[in-house]
């Protein structure tokens, strides 16, 4: 879906990331291979939203090393929509004096990029809301409204962080329709289940930040350190 050149791989190599006397990842690896859709899972505090600020350069890693199309990288947030990545937020982090729209806009890659962002949350089923202003609509819309800013600069890898959350259950089937759409590499991190299962090609477990398993989502759902850890227990 990009105009970039594609995606030959993202490589996470033995990443240690300590805050003070907590490791919020211990010698984490992960490859990300183009057109896959990988789910990151685990209890709280696992590490998941760390992985993805050392991926977007929030968080540098205290040891390990990253690598993107097989050349050693270090990731920088003002360069990630150059190279073709975008992320939603947890929350919904819209701002709140500009219309739907230009917070789209804000995501692209050229400045007149209105069409885009047009299309992007007519994908999105969005498009109504485009002169409205954020704060005054359902939570739900604002989820949408946020994936559309992703979407519009067509990244070469989508990252999702807990897109999922305060959804009912029809707006998380749209989701999961969306997410195996929208025909790029997509990182997920997320607890509901039956989405991360029903999308995801491979799934990293994470837990006390250390990876436990990484397998096909019959591979993680057989694997009994990862029920005893997480699947069987409330997340
Ligand atoms: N900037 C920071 N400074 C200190 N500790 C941090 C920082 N960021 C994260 N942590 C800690 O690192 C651990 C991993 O946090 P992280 O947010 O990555 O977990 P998570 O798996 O995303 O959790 P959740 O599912 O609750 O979002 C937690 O113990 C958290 O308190």
């Amino acid at each position: 879906m990009s105009t970039d050149p594609p995606l030959k791989e993202l490589a996470l190599h033995n990443i240690t990331v300590r805050f003070g006397g907590l490791t919020a990842l211990d010698d984490v690896s992960l490859r990300v291979a183009p057109g896959r859709i990988v789910g990151v899972i685990g209890p709280n505090g696992a590490g998941k939203t760390t992985l993805f600020n050392v991926i977007c350069g929030f968080v540098n890693p205290t040891s390990g090393s990253l690598t993107l199309d097989g050349q050693p990288w270090r990731p920088r947030p003002h360069h990630l929509n150059r190279l073709g990545i975008a992320r939603t937020l947890q929350g919904v982090g819209q701002f709140a004096g500009m219309t739907v729209l230009e917070n789209v806009m804000v995501g692209a890659r050229n400045r007149h990029a209105e069409r885009e962002a047009l299309t992007a949350l007519e994908r999105c089923g969005v498009a109504r809301y485009a002169g409205a202003h954020p704060g005054a609509l359902p939570y739900a819309i604002r989820k949408r409204i946020e994936l559309a800013r992703a979407l519009v600069a067509k990244p070469r890898i989508l990252m999702l962080d807990e897109p999922a959350g305060g959804l009912d259950s029809d707006e998380i089937r749209w989701l999961g329709t969306l997410i195996k759409e929208v025909g790029t590499t997509v990182l997920l991190v997320e607890h509901h289940m039956d989405l991360v299962m029903s999308v995801c090609d491979e799934i990293l477990v994470l837990d006390f930040g250390r990876s436990i398993a990484l397998g096909t989502p019959g591979e993680i759902s057989e694997n009994p350190r990862v029920t005893e850890s997480y699947l069987g227990a409330p997340a």
